[in-house]
């Protein structure tokens, strides 16, 4: 029997990765992955560029049935009539518009509690009441990640490009377009933008979609544009086709051609990648640091620190997501000169704690803590204890509490963790490996070295193609698990400095 191939792809924030995976079993097939350019904003080509090049290197797709993408959520693509790029799209790691998610809080924040006491559950506090008025329209408050602070702040910043936006879309919405054979057409023409598609799981990042109502919150769209005659993808069901690959690049050797499936937000996908159920929470260390969850009903944090996300299967995501992830791994490594074995050696000559050495992690500013203008910063030096080994060791603990943060949090909505998935890059690092159980204070499954953000592409590509109710029902690869003696001291230490 011949087999059928489908392809993952991860649209993320330092690459491109596409896997050509056996749509039976998942098993990898064949795989690429190029680079994207460095910063907190991006013009999109420079995707599509990076794309090709992963699929030339995974062997093209010719012969792939069908395809998703997944992508780094919340990324803001400006559209013209003509299908244009505006201006380059500003990351879900750029916090240049925490002025405007300050401003759109105060704004909803402002009006006093319903008299009929239907606001009963909000705080008397307008700050917060306006927080938790966001997260019971569209799941989330408001930080510079979220795409409706982008429009923002251009509307408030760049009128002359305001102007011009004909269609707002996400990273994965703009590449899946570009795949079916979209893009910028001739002066004088217009582009098809209506046929630009998403899903629930990355509309839902972008602070104007109800994943609850499964319906754009125009209202508040406008409320941060200025406007809402603009064009946002369609969002499509779990199975349902967006297009058909441009033959020119996928599918051109398959009857009928290569389906293009609905995509998702990367840590939705990885939690279709992992096969995710209730219980489980993901910890993803890659560019950003994410502790995602299963949930069956919508989530509703009132303290406003986890997004109430959407899945890829019709369930919701609470995550809490740090803007430094692994990249405090590498910081850590360039200060020292060292590579990532070298760090892990240095960690391991030191103690729990670092001898009282502390890195509190904010190199780009943070989300989580809402903090987008701090900076990281040791502390706890002392003339003894300023060594090599404990400065690796700050770096590593440093990662991992900012994890253990995230997790708190999750947990504070009443999630039972019942099993940590370790995923993403940092991953990789054998550093992370030995104390992520000690911070974490339970023992943590490592899933095979793999991508999986593209395998969740990947599956939920053989389900639309599969046409069953359910995905197909992949093997995980399970390395092993991690285990160690908790070190709560560590993570107290932390939580000191952290304040
Ligand atoms: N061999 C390795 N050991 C430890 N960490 C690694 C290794 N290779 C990559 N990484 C980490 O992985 C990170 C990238 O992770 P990835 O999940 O690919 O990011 P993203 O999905 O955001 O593009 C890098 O910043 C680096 O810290
Ligand atoms: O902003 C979020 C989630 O809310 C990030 O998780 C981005 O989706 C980027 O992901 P990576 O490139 O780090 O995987």
């Amino acid at each position: 029997m011949t087999r059928i191939l489908v392809a993952g792809v991860d649209t993320s924030t330092q690459s491109t990765k596409v896997r050509v995976t056996d749509a039976a079993t998942g098993e990898l097939v064949r795989f690429g992955q190029a680079k994207h350019p460095d910063g907190t904003s991006c013009d999109p080509n420079a995707w599509w560029d990076a794309f090709r090049e992963a699929a030339a290197q995974a062997g093209g797709l010719d012969d792939v049935a069908a395809l998703a993408v997944g992508g780094q959520q919340h990324g803001m693509v400006l559209l013209d009539r003509q299908g244009r790029v505006v201006r380059d799209a500003l990351l879900w790691n750029d916090t240049r518009s925490a002025p405007d998610a300050e401003r759109l809080v105060a704004e909803l924040g402002a009006a006093p509690k319903a008299a009929d006491g239907s606001e009963d559950d909000l705080s008397d506090d307008a700050t917060l009441r306006g927080r938790q008025r966001w997260v019971k329209a569209v799941g989330s408050s408001l930080v510079a990640s979220l795409t409706i602070t982008k429009i923002a702040w251009v509307a408030a910043n760049e009128p002359d490009n305001a102007a011009r936006v004909a269609a707002v879309c996400l990273p994965h919405d703009w590449l899946s377009w570009r795949i079916a054979g979209h893009g910028p057409v001739a002066d004088g023409e217009t582009a098809d933008l209506a046929a630009l598609f998403t899903d629930r799981s990355d509309a839902s990042g972008t602070g104007y979609f109800d994943s609850a109502a499964n319906e754009y919150r125009m209202d508040l769209f406008k409320l941060a544009f200025g406007r809402d005659d603009v064009t946002l993808p369609r969002v499509l069901g779990p199975t349902e086709t967006g297009a058909v690959a441009d033959p020119a690049i996928a599918g051109k050797d398959v009857p009928g051609g290569c389906i293009i499936a609905p995509g998702g937000g990367d840590n939705a996908m990885a939690s279709l990648g992992l096969s995710m159920g209730v219980g489980d929470v993901s910890i993803s260390l890659g560019t950003s640091g994410v502790a995602a969850a299963i949930s069956p009903v919508p989530a509703y944090d009132m303290t406003a620190s986890v997004t109430g996300f959407a899945d890829c299967t019709g369930h919701w995501l609470p995550l809490a997501c740090t803007i430094n992830g692994s990249r405090i791994s590498d910081a850590g490594r360039a200060a020292l000169g060292v590579d990532y074995d070298e760090l892990a050696d240095l960690a391991a000559q030191s103690v729990p704690g670092a001898e009282g050495v502390t890195l509190i992690p904010y190199f780009d500013g943070e989300r989580t803590p809402n903090r987008p203008d701090a900076t990281a910063a040791l502390y706890g030096m002392t003339l003894r204890n300023t060594t090599k080994a404990n400065i690796a060791r700050a770096f590593v603990e440093g990662l991992l509490c900012s994890q253990r943060d995230c997790l708190e949090l999750v947990k504070g909505l009443g999630v039972d963790v019942k099993r940590i998935l370790l995923i993403g890059g940092g991953a990789k690092s054998a550093a992370v490996r030995a104390y992520a159980p000690g911070v974490f204070g339970m023992d943590v499954v490592l899933p095979a070295t793999d991508e999986y953000v593209a395998i969740g592409a990947a599956r939920q590509a053989a389900w639309v193609l599969s046409g069953e109710a359910e995905p197909p029902a992949w093997q995980l690869a399970i390395d092993g698990t991690l285990t160690g003696e908790p070190t709560p001291e560590v993570y107290e230490q932390y939580a000191r400095y952290r304040g």
